[in-house]
């Protein structure tokens, strides 16, 4: 689904990525970790196109990839690329409901919202649009606050609501930016399962999170990155016990045992 290859980018000459190359499967999540300032939040960046990369491809797509680095925002949206935030991103003002309905008309060209938008009438399509965006709010145990405004939200919730807002439009690829970040262990475990139902649904993740309970239970691969470079790709329980992952975390393998 997703290829990254040899993606580098440099700020004031220092490098921040240095050559990443790794793949996203379909239908699987994988993590992105690394220690603070590894390389995660510009990987992204340069994915959803907030930053260009400096070299490298980005290559995404189901069946034909094309070259996404470097393209705006709004137009690497529409190929299917669907996020959530760090600090969350929802209108606090607006209901629930308004939100996630956001959330289908900022991804209006991906496959499913391209055919509702080719419904005929006006009033069909928004009915279309609700009904959808109910259905997510309901995946999400949020259908009984549909009505509600964000404002009044506990702080899982709100984030449960940008989750649903990126999943509405059924993108090809949901980027994830610490979807557990300040919640409690309960809360971190419905996300948990929350999460691991959106694939069994046939979704795709790449998820940025420095819970490793969470990487290492829900994750099918993991990125490993360190001072901008790519350390390890591999599964849950390799990524675990890597000298050089354990290296870059605890500062060096044997001492830090
Ligand atoms: N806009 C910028 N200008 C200059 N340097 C930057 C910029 N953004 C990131 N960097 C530098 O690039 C490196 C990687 O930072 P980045 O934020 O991508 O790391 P991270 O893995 O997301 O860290 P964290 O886990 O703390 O969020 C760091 O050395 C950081 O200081």
């Amino acid at each position: 689904m997703l290829s990254l290859n040899k993606v580098s980018k440099r700020f004031g000459g220092l490098p921040a990525l240095d050559k990443v190359s790794f793949s996203v499967k379909k239908g699987t999540i994988t993590a992105l970790i690394g220690p603070n300032g590894a390389g995660k939040s510009t990987l992204i960046n340069c994915i959803t196109g907030v930053i260009p990369p400096d070299d490298g491809e980005i290559l995404f797509g189901d069946r034909q990839k094309k070259n996404i680095a470097g393209l705006e925002p709004h137009v690497i949206a529409r190929q299917g690329i669907a996020r959530t935030f760090q600090n969350l991103r929802i209108l606090p003002t607006m209901s629930v409901l308004d939100n996630i309905l956001c959330g289908l008309t900022v991804q209006a060209s991906s496959s499913f919202t391209g055919a509702m938008l080719r419904l005929p009438s006006l009033r069909s399509r928004e009915r279309l649009f609700r009904l959808r965006a109910l259905e997510m709010l309901d995946r999400f145990g949020l259908s009984g606050r549909a009505d509600w405004p964000i404002s009044v939200l506990p702080y899982g919730d709100r984030k449960k609501v940008e989750m649903a807002r990126a999943f509405v439009s059924e993108p090809d690829l949901v980027l994830l930016d610490e979807p557990v970040a300040g919640l409690n262990q309960e809360e971190t475990g419905r996300i948990a399962v929350l999460l691991k139902q959106m694939r069994q649904a046939g979704f795709t993740m790449l998820l940025v999170e420095h819970d490793m309970e969470l990487v290492m239970r829900i994750s099918d691969h993991v990125v490993v990155l360190d001072s901008g470079r790519c350390i390890a790709r591999s599964t849950p329980q390799e990524v675990r016990t890597n000298p050089l992952v354990l290296e870059a975390y605890l500062g060096t393998t044997g001492r830090a045992a």
